[in-house]
């Protein structure tokens, strides 16, 4: 029997290499003569950048950028071996300006830039690659862009005439652009934004409102923050000659990374949803076609997962090649039910009411534990058939 497992990370416990590698394990514990493969997989968040690597297709190159909070950091893209003359980055804005970079007590997503980013592209440009893709999720910051934008050579300014850095902070304050410096390399360059959510810019299901108050975000300044937000973005929009009519700030996928995906789509970049791009760049739909079983995962299955998160798409390419799809989960929320017609199976690996803390430390038990008894039950369908 060929299995294929494709899950995504189960964030703050196992990567997504490590929830293979423990699936797979249990997997041959439990059917010894089984196939097993692995394609650890992202949705353009953490471990974008690992999964398209893993697969074998490019290497892993450090560059020196600003980290979330202004200091420098060492991150890294993936430089992808090249078809033909033209040479491909893949960027993660998770390992540029993480959440998990920063301390859950130090999260203040007003004093986060994402600058890093537009030193990283300036870093690629430099160095000739004009094709990136850019996965956006798992980010800790909520500036709509303003710190890339600045990296890029775009100014920004108060009332009063003062340049802004670029933060969130900084959103409450502008009150005019200047395009005239931006590096127009970029303006040649494919960029790629692989995202890992289709909510908009602003609004109730905006970047401020729903990822705001997990970056730290205090509840009072949601509103005035979600308001910036809009100013911010008609001003560019504006000085891109874009009327309201095409307006971005409500389009789906904007909001990715503290709206990131809303402002490299004003400077050129076309949205696509990150879990289908990190397939393309894997061969997963080959590697579907190929197996008996696909098996799937993340930290927790909730309503949520079938708005693009990676299990979603995963089931659809095993429903498109017939092969049956099991969803093994790190816990499950509300609505988890609405995930049944689309998963063989749904399995979460918590057993017994305990702390989250235990689940985490445990996770790779729980995980061995419910991959064994997905396994026995699989094996014994062949069996009694
Ligand atoms: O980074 C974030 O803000 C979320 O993952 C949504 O993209």
């Amino acid at each position: 029997m060929k299995f294929l497992i494709a899950s995504d990370s189960f964030k703050g416990s196992l990567t997504s290499l490590q929830v293979g590698n423990i699936m797979s394990q249990a997997i041959v514990e439990e059917i010894p003569d089984a196939q097993v493969r692995i394609i650890p997989m992202a949705d353009g968040g953490e471990g974008t950048i690992d999964a398209v690597i893993g697969a074998g297709r490019g290497d892993l190159i450090p560059v020196s950028v600003t980290g979330p909070h202004g200091s420098k950091v060492i991150s890294h893209y993936g430089k992808l071996h090249a078809h033909g003359a033209q040479p491909e980055a893949v960027v993660e804005i998770a390992n540029i300006c993480g959440l998990t970079m920063v301390d859950e007590g130090h999260r203040d997503p007003l004093m986060v830039s994402s600058r890093g980013l537009g030193d990283m592209l300036v870093a690629l440009l430099d160095q000739g690659i004009r094709h990136v893709v850019a996965g956006l999720g798992g980010s800790a910051c909520n500036d709509g862009g303003m710190g890339m934008l600045a990296a890029l050579g775009v100014q920004f300014y108060d009332e009063l005439g003062h340049e802004l850095s670029g933060s969130a902070a900084d959103l409450l304050r502008v009150a005019s652009v200047d395009w005239s410096r931006m590096d127009r390399r970029i303006m040649d360059t494919e960029l790629i934004i692989a995202s890992d959510v289709t909510n908009p810019l602003v609004g109730p299901s905006g970047a401020t409102h729903v990822f705001g108050p997990q970056k730290g975000l205090l509840p009072e300044m949601i509103e005035p923050l979600d308001q910036a937000m809009v100013r911010y973005g008609r001003l560019l929009e504006v000085g891109n000659g874009r009327d309201s009519d095409q307006s971005l700030l409500l389009s789906p996928g904007s909001g990715a990374a503290g709206g990131l995906g809303f402002a490299l789509q004003i400077i050129g970049g076309r949205i696509v949803p990150g879990a289908e791009k990190v397939a393309e760049l894997t061969g997963l739909k080959n590697a579907v076609r190929e197996s008996d079983w696909v098996l799937t995962g993340e930290g927790r299955s909730d309503y949520q997962t079938l708005c693009g998160k990676l299990p979603s798409y995963v089931s659809t390419l095993a429903a498109e090649s017939g092969k049956p799809a099991v969803l093994i989960s790190g816990s499950h929320g509300e609505g988890v039910e609405s995930l049944y017609a689309h998963f063989a199976g749904c399995f979460a690996t918590v057993n017994k009411p305990a702390t989250l803390a235990h689940c985490m430390q445990e996770a790779e038990n729980l995980l061995r534990q419910c991959t064994r008894n997905v396994a026995r039950l699989i094996d014994a369908s062949r069996k009694f058939r």
